[in-house]
């Protein structure tokens, strides 16, 4: 990539591109809810459950039964009203084992694949499976240590990170203006932080990266040309102070935690931040409603297997924002089923 213009965002949407690969897990954690639990003809039996009743019934957690559940309303299998959980017309149909149109048989190739057992484990364990359900390997953030496997999964998040992080430039450039200086948490190559860049003169940068991430993110930020504006920090962001700033960014990095985690990163933000600072939040929101996109509902699959995560929604995360003195302006989309919204500490 010779020449490469950072701030030239990209003509085309690679979204379904993006997503052949972000719903691989889908269909696994389908064939176990239809096959190896039974649930859909167990609701049709209770008519009406709540989640509890579902959790307990099968012994599943609640973080993973959180994204099946987000999934079945975004396919159209599940309506839910104030926690109470009801099959469609198309689920009673379809995935109901006494009914003449039921479609389980279709799912027996994969109920035991190694993905589909991946997936039992999460619901009922609420632990990350092996990165891609390989036995000999670690969770995705014990991997994420290891440098060979951090080489390829940054190399991964970088691919996709241009043309996401050029539409986000473009985006948030109406929350930039009072902004000098960026901290971009959890960076990854600094993808973002360089399409941000290039796209603002005015503002330098810091990425906070664990080794052995942060020295990949420096061989890019060099071969981008961009060492002397952005600055490197290797740490835990966890566990260490972060450097002063007027704007963080939180690219992918939430959606890898449960509550708790979140809560830390946001409490550290507005640690860090004065009065007036922004946390630009971007990744693969669901909607407020949890029923939806089925894109985004699919990806959270993957998430809840390989990370300590899922997707959220803005609201989520707006409500644990405001608990740390900050107000969220409205989400907005920016390109293949993402999108972002910023937070300004009061
Ligand atoms: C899903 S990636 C996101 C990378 C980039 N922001 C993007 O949007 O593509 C999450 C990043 O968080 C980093 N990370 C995870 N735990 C961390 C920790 N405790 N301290 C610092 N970085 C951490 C990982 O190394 C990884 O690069």
């Amino acid at each position: 990539m010779t020449n490469f213009d950072l701030g030239k965002n990209p003509a085309t949407d690679p979204a379904l591109l993006l997503r052949y690969r972000d719903r691989q897990y889908a269909a696994d954690l389908m064939a176990v809810a239809i096959l190896k639990l039974n649930l859909f003809s167990w609701i049709d039996a209770q008519q009406v459950v709540s989640t509890k009743q579902i959790g307990s019934e099968f012994g599943l957690a609640e973080r993973p039964l959180d994204v099946l559940l987000t999934l079945c309303r975004a396919g159209g299998w599940v309506t839910t009203e104030a926690d109470q959980h009801r099959l469609t017309e198309l689920a009673e149909e379809h995935l109901v084992d006494s009914s003449p149109y039921y479609l389980g048989p279709y799912y027996e190739p994969i109920v035991e694949s190694p993905i589909a057992q991946g997936c039992y484990q999460v619901l009922t364990r609420d632990r990350p499976a092996n990165w891609q359900a390989k036995d000999d390997s670690n969770d995705w953030h014990e991997s994420m240590l290891d440098e060979s496997f951090a080489k390829g999964f940054t190399a991964l998040m970088n691919c996709r990170g241009v043309a996401m992080g050029q539409t986000l430039a473009s985006a948030v450039q109406p929350w930039l203006s009072d902004v000098t200086t960026v901290l971009d948490i959890g960076a990854g190559s600094g993808i973002y932080t360089s399409t941000l860049l290039a796209k603002n003169n005015q503002l330098s940068a810091t990425i906070f990266e664990q080794t052995p991430v942060d020295k990949i993110a420096h061989a890019e930020i060099v071969r981008h040309g961009m060492g002397d504006r952005i600055k490197i920090v290797s740490g835990d962001m966890f566990k260490d102070a972060w450097p002063t700033t007027d704007c963080i960014l939180l690219s992918n990095v939430l959606h890898d935690w449960d509550f708790p985690a979140i809560r830390a990163l946001i409490q550290k933000s507005a640690e860090t931040l004065r009065s007036g600072g922004k946390v630009i939040v971007h990744e693969a929101f669901l909607n407020d409603a949890k029923d939806g996109p089925l894109p985004v509902a699919e990806y959270s699959v993957l998430l809840v297997n390989i990370t300590q995560g899922r997707c959220y929604s803005p609201a989520e995360y707006t409500a644990i924002f405001e608990e740390f003195g900050f107000r969220c302006d409205p989400y907005q989309d920016t390109i293949a089923d993402r999108g972002f919204f910023v937070a300004t500490k009061l």
